[in-house]
């Protein structure tokens, strides 16, 4: 456990006080120190002395500073902890995923977990949830303006050709070796001009990899076309933003998972029945969210997202994305209950960003994903998957909870 605490050595007040009288900046102290974990201690005891406070907690933690501070995090002072718990097993039927897996979470929201692991529950002894993929492709779409509305129209044809996108794959060869570039799409807007990029990122989440890939490809089209690029994303990409385009057309990964619930399970776990099910989801996903105008038909996709992404060293903004869900569920003919989880965009990673933290690690070696797939892609494919079985099973507990009037009391007990 790592305690820098407050001792410091001569050459480390020295440089304290040059921070304080406003000499060295916060941002620049690593400059004149020799080694990362000091000038993380000065940064801390800068702002406690600047902002008038005494750290207590954040000074304690386990992450190996070196990897995150060049990679990571700067400016970095300190770490939180959130709080991990487990869910499972949850039995998942996937092309990548098979098997019990046990769902790391970390959240502090009361009641999350219990429900999570009320929803593995009641899939696993239905015998697990199906799971696949429809489709693999993360986006960067840079905007590019020109004189005219005939220079547009040029401009467009030109992407469209072939040989442009062949170039266009050979170019980013330059920038990344896993990366792939699948498909560019054109969209107008008056003299404006966005292209949509489609790249395969194998194991990475893909977003630096897919922005240095696409500024080499800028390059190319300003050697080539003459095009006046505005920026390097257009967001009609659109990263971290709600948007119809990546609820409509994908974005990362596009997963599907169902569970059929035989009636009895539901009335003895759910402790209400498949018709009460039906009828809260429909009223309440799908004409809730409709009149609500929400790009999301579910319950709490982002809940069990979240709570996956914090744990797994994923970029938790990608939380809005994973919000799209769309959750349906029906009556079979035997009088089961027939639940689907769509996903439209899940931007997960098994290297790079935060997945080499520690703690994060320890998660995705839960998963039995750490690190690169035998095959580059497997891995975050599996990940991919066992998201969205789990937030199957939050969906499951919590429209049954709903169904059942028990949510208040699950909060109150549990969550307060
Ligand atoms: C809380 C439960 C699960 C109780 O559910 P229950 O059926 O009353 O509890 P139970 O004691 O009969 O236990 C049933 C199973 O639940 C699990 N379970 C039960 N308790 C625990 C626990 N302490 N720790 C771990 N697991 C627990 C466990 O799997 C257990 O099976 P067992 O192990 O006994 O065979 C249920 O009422 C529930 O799921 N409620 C919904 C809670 C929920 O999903 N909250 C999420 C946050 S809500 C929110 O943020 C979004 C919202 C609501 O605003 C979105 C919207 O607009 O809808
Ligand atoms: N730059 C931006 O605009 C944005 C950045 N982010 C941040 O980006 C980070 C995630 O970006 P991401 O590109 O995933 O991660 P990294 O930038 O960490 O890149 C992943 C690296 O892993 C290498 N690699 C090794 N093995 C594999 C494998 N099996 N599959 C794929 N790549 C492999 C790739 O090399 P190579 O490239 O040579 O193939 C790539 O350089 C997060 O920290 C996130 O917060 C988020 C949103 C936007």
């Amino acid at each position: 456990m790592m305690e820098s605490g407050r001792n410091l050595n001569l050459q480390e007040k020295d440089i304290l006080n040059k921070v304080l009288s406003g000499e060295i900046s916060i941002r620049k102290v690593a400059m004149f120190v020799e080694d990362w974990e000091s000038a993380i201690k000065i940064r801390r005891l800068a702002i406690e002395e600047l902002a008038g406070v005494e750290f207590e907690n954040i000074q304690n933690y386990s992450i190996d500073t070196e990897n995150v501070v060049k990679k990571n995090t700067e400016n970095m002072i300190g770490a939180v902890q959130v709080p991990l718990g487990v869910a499972g097993p949850l039995n998942i039927n996937g092309e990548y995923a098979q098997g019990d897996f046990y769902i790391p979470l970390a959240t502090t929201e009361g009641a999350l977990v219990a429900s999570i692991n009320r929803g593995s529950s009641v899939i696993t002894g239905s015998g697990g949830a199906n799971v696949r993929i429809f489709q693999n492709s993360m986006t960067r779409a840079p905007v590019f303006k020109f004189e005219n509305l005939e220079r547009t129209k040029k401009f467009v044809d030109w992407v469209k050709k072939k040989s442009t996108l062949e170039k266009m794959k050979e170019k980013i060869k330059e920038s990344t070796r896993y990366g792939e570039l699948l498909n560019v799409e054109s969209f107008v807007l008056g003299n404006t001009a966005y292209l949509r990029f489609g790249f395969d990122t194998k194991d990475a989440m893909g977003m630096n990899m897919v922005t240095l890939a696409t500024d080499v490809i800028v390059d190319l089209i300003v050697d080539e076309f003459g095009a006046d690029p505005i920026s390097l994303s257009g967001n009609m990409c659109s990263d971290k933003k709600p948007a119809a385009v990546s609820s409509i057309n994908g974005r990362g990964k596009t997963v599907v998972a169902e569970v059929t619930i035989p009636r009895d399970t539901v009335e003895s776990k759910l402790k209400c029945t498949p018709d009460e099910m039906v009828e809260v989801n429909y009223r309440k996903n799908l004409l809730g969210s409709a009149r609500a105008g929400s790009l999301g038909f579910n319950a709490h996709a982002a809940n069990v997202i979240a709570a996956m992404y914090i744990a797994c060293g994923q970029d938790p903004a990608h939380v809005v994305e994973g919000s799209y869900t769309i959750t349906t569920m029906d009556i079979d003919k035997y009088g089961n209950l027939y639940c689907t989880v769509t996903l439209p965009a899940v931007a997960v990673g098994t290297v790079g960003g935060g997945t080499g933290i520690g703690t994060q690690r320890d998660c995705l070696n839960l998963l039995g994903v750490s690190g690169s797939g035998e095959k580059p892609g497997e891995n975050s494919k599996k990940l991919a998957e066992i998201v969205a079985a789990s937030v199957l099973a939050g969906e499951l507990s919590l429209i049954g909870a709903q169904a059942a009037g028990h949510l208040a009391r699950a909060h109150a007990k549990l969550g307060r």
